[in-house]
């Protein structure tokens, strides 16, 4: 609500007056963190380390010189990271004015909000951090239940300049003292261009938001909702408040947020630190493996197998099986014994091995069980007693050299390639999968040895082969020596490459340059690192059961925050998706949060995707838009060529908009159209219709929409997410 005093419109004198005002609050503020920077000093890591604590407080512990110091340092790494400065919306951004409708002004309490807590000399608060108790009711007030705020005030800065102030009046009528301005904070923000990368909305959170943003860490919170409607910013700012709550926790156990895309990944990175936050690991979902890092897609086909739980079966046959290579026949001369043990001996050992054990980890229980083995084959006439058999068994260096080979250390990566060759692939496939599906599958993996690249559903497949076979044991010096190994520290790597993924503190990571597309392949060690504290999945609804699997291995200990839409769903089989994720979250209490405005789509945008969605999804969540621009969507048949067409639906939404552009389309076309990327200066970005999950851009062309939902498993609900993906401005074109 924006209001008036009544009868007088606010002249741009008052307006002067009160951006005055604020301003010289703002430039307070700076001055203290200036000095609280300085003596914090420069050194990062300490400070980093300070004031982490689990208590949680009123005005949380900005009292605590070392949490206000850590607070001061993180806030000056943040703002020297180039990625913030340009969006940079300033360090305060509202106010609240406490009282009564009656109350005098030396009654009222004046409280700022901003993205720290700072207080002065004397520790008085000059500034309340967002995420205090102090200063929910900034984003809680309303007319209806005021919380004792007379008014709330948006501060609109550019860096530290103030450039505008929004009110909003919580009582019938204003005080006579306090004066009133400006259009209505959030309209402005959702009107603004939209640049390459989301922005935080800490100043204009709204209360049904901050509801799911505050709820409690525990179990599972869902966060569900129709396109735009803000639940992917609403879930990062929960991350943000997780840890500024339970720092201690969250901190150290880590808090994993996973999309879609690598896009998606870049699209999002700057939300958290812009709200001082970067100890967050943000992974897409080819890259969630250590070891594993792909943005391949699979065709539909094959990403359906690669995803569904019957792929199990074909990988526990794998693992079954002995390593390429391994000999069939194992002989030595033991403990003066001509020792043999046959093919099918060898086989019935190793089965029975693996039943209670993973291959990897199981070297000293299959050297035991071989030991047994040839203690029977020989135990007939035996001239050495069993205990010395098995001695002289241990010490044998034949014993060493047979084990290496038919036990050796098998990389979770490696039995995928055996699937390269159609004739073996029918064999493990047989009975699970058809004739075609094994063609496919050994097609595809035909293709990465080609590429060098996995694929994304591959992550998850290699993920359930680490869990079958266990960690590589210590790699031998030798075996690494084609590889050009690199440990880079994280944190080094992630300000190096401009912060591109965030830095999990404390992990280290390899780097290898390999040779050749096999040594890709098995570049760098699978590994599963230690679980985290928190998992947030983004676009959930589009996690294949496989894909759940792999994040619940995750995530064994940890709280969720679960976002998603079904009727945006590109897994084609909801139903297995959603028993995988019941496994996952199984026993743990949940929350739901429902939102239902779409703060992204001019509703003219959004009236044209809900035409498409709902005949064929009558049950799709379908959200309020609430922004209007009276300039309906282009749909239209182009008569010319395609190319031509694009060129001239780029043209006008060029000029019409000041920002971002994506050309949306399927790989048809895409050749013909990849010329046009980074076209009107870098604005326009050509992009397939799956990359565009989660992403958003001031206009967007649309090219062939029946192509699009033809070529995607998911059909008309990827036509929908395309077509949600547009603030401003919409041409739909399908070639005759
Ligand atoms: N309170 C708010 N203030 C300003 N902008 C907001 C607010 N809530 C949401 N937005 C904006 O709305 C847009 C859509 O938000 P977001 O991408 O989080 O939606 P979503 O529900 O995840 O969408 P989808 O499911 O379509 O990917 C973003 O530009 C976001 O910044």
């Amino acid at each position: 609500m924006t209001a008036h005093r009544p009868g007088t419109a606010a002249p741009s004198a008052a307006v002067e007056h009160e951006v005055a005002v604020e301003q010289a609050h703002v430039d307070r503020v700076y001055a203290e963190l200036a000095k609280a920077a300085v003596r914090a000093g420069d050194v990062e890591a300490d400070g980093l380390a300070r004031g982490r604590t689990d208590r949680t407080g009123d005005v949380r512990d900005e009292e605590l010189t070392g949490l206000f110091e850590r607070d001061a340092l993180v806030f000056a790494a943040a703002k020297r990271r180039a990625s913030i400065d340009t969006q940079y919306e300033g360090l305060v951004f509202g106010r609240l004015d406490l009282g009564t409708e009656d109350s005098t002004a030396a009654e009222r309490e004046v409280r700022h909000v901003g993205r720290l807590g700072v207080r002065d000399d004397e520790y008085e608060p000059l500034v309340v951090d967002w995420r205090a108790p102090a200063a929910a009711a900034f984003y809680r007030a309303t007319p209806v239940d005021p919380m004792g705020v007379v008014r709330r005030r948006v501060l609109r800065c550019s860096g530290s300049t103030v450039v505008g102030v929004e009110d909003d009046l919580m009582v019938p009528e204003a005080p006579e003292d306090i004066v009133v301005v400006g259009d209505g904070a959030l309209m402005a923000a959702l009107t603004r261009t939209r640049g390459r990368r989301m922005r935080d909305i800490v100043a204009t959170i709204q209360s049904h938001q901050d509801e799911a943003i505050r709820a409690p860490s525990r179990g599972v919170t869902e966060i569900t909702g129709g396109p735009g409607t803000g639940k992917t910013v609403v879930a990062l700012h929960r991350a943000a408040y997780l840890l500024y709550n339970e720092r201690r926790r969250f901190e150290r156990g880590g808090i994993l947020v996973i999309g879609p895309s690598a896009a998606y990944t870049a699209y999002i990175e700057r939300v958290l630190p812009s709200l001082g936050e970067d100890s967050v690991a943000l992974r897409a979902l080819g890259d969630v493996v250590d070891g594993v890092t792909a943005v391949r897609p699979d065709s539909p086909e094959v990403a359906a197998i690669k995803g569904s739980l019957r792929v199990r079966r074909l990988l526990a046959r794998l693992v079954q099986d002995p390593p390429a290579g391994s000999p069939t026949t194992f002989r030595a001369f033991v403990a003066g014994h001509a020792v043999r043990v046959d093919h099918e001996q060898l086989l019935r050992v190793r089965r029975e091995v693996l039943r209670g054990a993973q291959h990897n980890l199981a070297t000293d229980a299959a050297r035991d069980a071989l030991a047994e083995a040839a203690w029977r084959s020989v135990r007939q006439g035996a001239r050495t007693e069993r205990a010395d058999f098995l001695d002289a068994f241990d010490g044998s260096r034949e014993v060493d050299d047979f084990m290496a080979s038919w036990w050796r250390q098998v990389d979770p990566r490696e039995p995928l390639l055996a699937l390269t060759d159609t004739e073996n692939a029918y064999a493990v496939c047989r009975g699970i999968l058809g004739h075609e599906e094994a063609a496919a599958l050994a097609g595809s993996y035909r293709d990465a040895l080609e590429t060098g690249e996995w694929s994304v559903a591959d992550a998850a497949v290699v993920d359930d082969l680490l869990a079958r076979l266990g960690p590589v044991q210590e790699v031998e010096r030798e075996d690494a020596g084609f590889y050009d190994i690199e440990e880079l520290d994280e944190r080094a790597w992630a300000r190096e490459s401009g912060g591109g993924r965030m830095a999990r503190p404390v992990e280290t990571r390899a780097v290898v340059t390999p040779a050749d597309a096999r040594e890709r392949l098995l570049a760098g060690r699978v590994e599963r690192g230690s679980g985290y504290a928190h998992v947030l999945v983004d676009e959930a609804q589009d996690l294949s059961p496989m894909q759940w699997r792999m994040v619940a291995r995750r995530g064994r200990s940890a709280s969720w925050t679960v976002v998603g839409d079904a009727a945006q769903a590109s897994w084609s089989d909801l139903d297995e998706a959603a028993a995988a994720r019941e496994d996952a979250f199984a026993g743990l209490e949940r929350r739901s949060f429902h939102m239902d405005t779409n703060y992204r789509n001019a509703r003219e945008i959004f009236d044209h995707a809900r035409g498409v969605i709902l005949p064929l999804v009558p049950d799709a969540d379908i959200p309020e838009a609430v922004r209007e621009t009276g300039v309906q969507p282009v749909d239209r048949v182009l008569d010319g060529s395609v190319v031509a067409g694009v060129r001239e639906a780029l043209s006008v939404v060029l000029d019409e908009v000041d920002g971002s552009v994506a050309v949306i389309t399927p790989r048809r076309w895409a050749d013909r159209l990849a010329d046009l990327d980074g076209a009107g200066d870098g604005r326009v970005q050509v992009v397939d219709p799956l990359s565009t999950k989660g992403l958003e851009w001031d206009a967007t062309v649309v090219l062939d929409p029946d192509g699009i939902a033809e070529e995607s498993p998911g059909g008309v609900r990827v036509l929908y997410v395309v077509l949600t993906r547009a603030a401003h401005r919409m041409h739909v074109l399908r070639p005759a």
